[in-house]
């Protein structure tokens, strides 16, 4: 019997808290449970909305000294802020595929960064498009809303993208991105992700320890289960 080789792990969004208090929230997280934070970089480009860059990653490092810091990157000519975002700190550099033309060359520079690579779908993108990379990349992120805001509905619209990932790539990590909560958990967990994203259900609850346990504890349900089905 060969067992699944993903496990869960639950990495909040803190676009939805206070982002002057980015540490203090980032380290409420980390104590909450947090397996990973997930920083959402937003340039007003390739979407309608600006966050923070690298000059802000960079100062939340000298804080957060060994959380993992997955960075998603909704920018355009994402191979602009590779060197920056590794030198301040980012251990994995998600980027979208419809932000660039030559997704190869973005793997390759990030990965010459000695970061991991991450290759995000926008919900209206074919998971067909990221096929002839998943093998060069530690991470398929596939967005559950349009990326630019938190706090929107789960899309589960997108499942049947997650599932044809995981039917396919048996240990990849597959992230799931927009809405998740203990309500929406289960389609994701059921569809076979294992990376779950959560912002606002997370940050502004009054515990966030234990919507972090409800998630996990579904996903690692559903990985047990479809380790005794093979
Ligand atoms: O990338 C994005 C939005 O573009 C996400 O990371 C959201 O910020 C997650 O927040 P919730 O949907 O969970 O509130
Ligand atoms: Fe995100």
């Amino acid at each position: 019997m060969s067992h699944a080789h993903y496990e869960c792990k639950i990495g909040p969004s803190i676009l939805n808290s206070d982002l002057s208090a980015l540490a203090e929230e980032s380290q409420r997280m980390l104590d909450s449970g947090a397996d990973y934070l997930h920083l959402d970089v937003m340039d007003g480009h390739f979407v309608p909305n600006m966050t923070f860059g690298h000059p802000v990653v960079k100062c939340l490092r000298q804080k957060i000294k060994s959380a993992f810091f997955d960075m998603h990157m909704m920018v355009l000519n994402p191979e602009k802020w590779i060197e920056p975002m590794a030198d301040a700190g980012g251990d994995q550099y998600t980027f979208h595929v419809e932000a660039t033309d030559n997704p190869a060359d973005v793997i390759k520079k990030i990965k010459e960064a000695g970061m991991k690579v991450g290759i995000a779908v926008k919900p209206k993108t074919p998971v067909e498009d990221v096929f002839p990379y998943v093998e060069d990349v530690d991470m398929v992120l596939v967005m559950t809303v349009e990326p630019g805001f938190g706090g929107q509905s789960f899309m589960e619209s997108m499942m049947p993208k997650v599932q044809a990932l995981r039917e396919r790539y048996k240990s990849l990590d597959i992230e799931v991105d927009g809405g998740l909560s203990p309500q929406t958990i289960n389609m994701a967990a059921e569809a076979g992700a294992n990376m779950i994203v959560s912002g606002s259900a997370v940050v502004k609850s009054d515990h966030p320890k234990q919507v972090i346990d409800t998630m996990k504890s579904c996903v690692k349900e559903w990985i047990l289960k479809s380790n005794l089905e093979r």
